[in-house]
């Protein structure tokens, strides 16, 4: 029997913004030939807006309920790899949901690393500040914890290129990757 058949549910990323839960998960989908589901977008679909104009029009609290009605949805499905925005282990609701729907992967990174990664890209409103390296220092302190209480699997993501940890993931969760044949 494949080892597919033994990872329960669903297989779900977690960890700071630009750590590569959407990079890596939609790669890691590709190769196994599972859905791919990211409750970012997912929210942006729902409301037709980016997630900077929910920030800007109706504030942080109104992005989270709508965020954990998406977890709520994302998390009853079954053998589909899940990205979720960086802050979506802030309620324990969601910790919950997420840890009950499958594997959970923290992909852990370095604060520098972080900012070489999101110099460039407006779209995270919470990075949008005077002193980015600060706020993502002071969410690292708080949101690492919470990570690490809900993660099965934790994968440093600072020293290898994507690919490297989309195998390092396949070998060391045992997944099973379809051949052309089996496709
Ligand atoms: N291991 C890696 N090596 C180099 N670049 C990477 C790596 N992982 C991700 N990146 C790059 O970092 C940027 C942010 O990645 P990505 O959007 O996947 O992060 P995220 O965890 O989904 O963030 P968010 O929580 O904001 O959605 C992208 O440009 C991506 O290509
Ligand atoms: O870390 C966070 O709180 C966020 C991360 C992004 O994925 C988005 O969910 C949003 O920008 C908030
Ligand atoms: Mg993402």
């Amino acid at each position: 029997m494949p080892a597919m058949d033994y990872i329960a549910g669903n297989l779900i990323f977690i960890g700071l913004m630009g750590a590569g839960k959407t990079t890596i998960g939609k790669c890691l989908a590709q190769r196994l030939g599972w859905q791919f589901y990211d409750s970012d977008q997912e929210v942006v679909k729902r409301t037709g807006v980016p997630i900077s104009t929910i920030f800007e029009l109706e504030g942080e609290a109104s992005f989270r309920e709508r965020e954990h009605a998406v977890i709520s949805d994302l998390s009853k499905l079954k053998h589909c790899v899940i990205a979720t925005g960086g802050g979506a282990i802030l309620r324990p609701e969601n910790r919950q949901l997420l840890q009950q729907s499958g594997t959970v992967i923290y992909l852990s990174t370095s604060v520098d690393c972080i900012l070489k990664r999101t110099a460039q890209d407006k779209s995270r409103p919470l990075l949008q500040v005077e002193n980015p390296r600060e706020r993502l220092e002071k969410l690292f302190q708080e949101r690492d914890p919470l990570y690490r209480d809900i993660a099965d699997h934790i994968i440093e993501t600072h020293s290898q290129a994507i690919p490297m940890v989309v195998n390092q993931l396949i070998q060391q969760l045992n997944l099973y990757e379809p051949s052309d044949t089996d496709r």
